[in-house]
């Protein structure tokens, strides 16, 4: 039989498609958010052949507490106790200012569990294939470089969890001079 997504995974989808609809990219074309997200469980799926579900539902959602009015209840409620925990694990607390978030995001990646790891792998390979080639709109190019120094310091602390999503991050970081 040919495998084929699952309802819930679908229901991800949708659900992320709609939560993140009004929402847009920071690159010069505006593409819709929703991109960057299947991107993730994309690379997860393919490049780092995870057939782990919860994962890659949880990729799907990754940032849709962290930037839509959606809730961990209401995840909890939609997909689970599993997938939910995945997303809290990369979510970050919008309450805090942003350099605590960036600092933590360091400081918790060593802390995350395995298959959260992945999920985090998955995002910085995106956003740094994304900043290759383009420079996010008000962005300097200081603060580009920044961020590819940043993201090594966060992908420094997650290693050790999937050779492949390591080998093309460092790819990325030698061909910016960080490795
Ligand atoms: N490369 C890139 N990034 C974009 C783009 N549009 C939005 N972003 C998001 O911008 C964040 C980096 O920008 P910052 O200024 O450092 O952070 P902030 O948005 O949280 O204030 C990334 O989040 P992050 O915290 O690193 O990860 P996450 O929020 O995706 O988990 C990334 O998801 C884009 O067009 N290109
Ligand atoms: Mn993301």
């Amino acid at each position: 039989m040919t495998p084929h997504p699952s309802s819930r995974f679908m229901e991800c989808l949708q659900y992320a498609a709609h939560k993140h609809r009004d929402q847009r990219r920071k690159d010069p074309a505006q593409t819709p958010y929703v991109n960057h997200v299947i991107n993730v469980s994309t690379i997860l799926a393919v490049e780092a052949c995870i057939e782990d579900e919860a994962v890659l539902m949880a990729a799907i959602l990754h940032d849709v507490v962290e930037d839509t009015d959606a809730t961990f209840a209401d995840l909890e409620a939609l997909f689970g106790a599993d997938v939910c925990g995945l997303v809290r694990e990369v979510t970050d607390d919008k309450s805090l200012d942003k350099q605590e978030r960036k600092r933590l995001q360091i400081a918790n990646a060593a802390k995350t569990s395995p298959r959260a790891k992945l999920i985090k792998l998955a995002d910085k390979l995106d956003n740094l294939r994304d900043l290759l080639v383009n420079t996010p709109q008000g962005w300097t190019e200081e603060r580009r470089e920044l961020y590819f120094v940043w993201a090594k310091q966060v992908v420094d602390n997650l290693r050790g969890t999937n050779t492949n999503l390591e080998l093309k991050l460092d790819e990325i970081f030698r061909q910016r001079g960080l490795l």
